[in-house]
């Protein structure tokens, strides 16, 4: 979990500085202030680089400056670990974990695992294929150890198949050889992904029984594949196209989450904010299963009230208070959050910090609310 965060010269900030809680954080500021960028830069740390709002990530950088800088303290497995990133327009330059040099920001990527819930959230009910993929390979990534060897397998020998498709002097040895290496290491991640979201199924229903229990959802593996078919089978099947082509038709990157109501596609079926609670509930069903491998998720809430009706926002404000992980969430202001808490016994008893940011300024509250 994210002890400390320290920006210097990201989004709308020159100088931040915070110590947060274990539990509830809660930024509150007007619209525009720098909430979503404060939770963007959590988000940054914890995800390799990325952020979860779509844009050039060369905008991370406050306007004027030459580059952004983020120092985190991070307690993982009992150990506080210190990261200082700095990000100019042009990328990543300069990383430091405990004083070392990694590779690469996604290689300190498992010490904070975060999960963003926001408005484009419910892009994983009606958007493309790869965001349920990544969401599924996220929570592997952390809960499953042999995951990330076996990713980086079937990633090479996929990247070297569709080099020899698109070389245009094919041997049918080499091209037997890679798909031989693909289809194995697609066909080993196809089991651990079905095992994952077996137990995720499980989590799902009981957190879709408390956010909107009307809602039957159900989860599966799509792999692409036909009745019967292996991977190996379906390269085969599908060379000659792929050689047309030039990529490669079958394998762990074609996969999918087939997520339904009942027997129904939810995309066709379901809302906005229907579809947010399910996404909602996909993403705080790992939970449980990120607490089983030891880790503590911190939880990125932006803009809860968006598309939700009070009843709903209750029942996820009141699961949000009972996860055990950390949580950061944003408000307008203190008025509108009290109401909230108003309205929901269970973030009474929440131990919580409160933020309050102003054109990129913050300052801690006191519990009560005043300075
Ligand atoms: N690179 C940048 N340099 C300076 N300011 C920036 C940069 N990128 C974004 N901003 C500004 O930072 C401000 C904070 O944006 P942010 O999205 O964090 O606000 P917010 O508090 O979440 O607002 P809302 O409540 O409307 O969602 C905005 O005014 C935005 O224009």
């Amino acid at each position: 979990m994210l002890s400390r965060l320290q920006l210097g010269d990201f989004r709308n900030y020159r100088q931040a500085d915070l110590e947060f809680s274990p539990s509830l954080n809660v930024i509150l500021g007007d619209n525009g202030s720098g909430k979503t960028s404060l939770l963007e830069a959590v988000y940054f740390i914890g995800s390799g680089g990325r952020s979860f709002r779509g844009g050039r990530l060369s905008r991370l950088v406050r306007d004027g400056a030459d580059a952004a800088t983020l120092y985190a303290e991070v307690l993982s497995d009992e150990q506080l670990h210190r990261l200082g990133v700095r990000r100019t327009p042009g990328g990543i330059d300069a990383i430091k974990l405990d004083g070392q040099t990694p590779k690469a920001l996604s290689e300190v990527a498992s010490l904070l695992p975060v999960l963003a819930l926001h408005p484009t959230s419910v892009e994983l009910v009606f958007g493309a294929s790869a965001l349920r993929r990544r969401f599924m390979d996220w929570g592997m990534f952390h809960v499953e150890h042999q995951f990330m060897p076996l990713w980086r397998h079937a990633s090479a020998a996929l990247k070297q198949r569709n080099a020899l498709l698109r070389s245009g002097a094919i041997n049918p040895r080499e091209l037997g050889f890679w798909d031989q290496q693909l289809a194995e290491s697609s066909d080993r991640i196809e089991g651990l992904r079905r095992a994952y979201l077996s137990a995720l199924q499980d989590g799902l229903k009981r957190v879709m029984a408390v956010l909107s229990p009307e809602l039957n959802v159900r989860i599966q593996l799509q792999t692409g594949l036909q009745k019967g078919e292996t991977t190996q089978d379906a390269l085969l099947r599908l060379r000659q196209d792929d050689i047309r082509r030039g990529f490669s038709q079958a394998g762990f990157h074609r996969s999918d989450i087939r997520i339904a109501i009942g027997d129904v596609v939810a995309r066709d079926r379901v809302s906005r904010g229907q579809a947010k609670l399910i996404a909602y509930g996909l993403m705080l069903a790992q939970l449980p299963l990120i607490s089983e491998a030891g880790k503590v998720c911190t939880l990125l809430v932006d803009d809860l009230a968006a598309e939700l009706d009070e009843e709903h926002r209750n029942r996820l404000l009141g699961y949000l208070a009972g996860t055990g992980h950390q949580t950061l969430i944003t408000a307008l202001d203190e008025p509108s959050w009290a109401a909230v808490v108003n309205d929901n016994n269970a973030l009474k008893t929440v131990e919580s910090k409160m933020f309050h940011v102003e054109h990129g300024r913050l300052r801690p509250l006191s519990p009560t609310g005043s300075e």
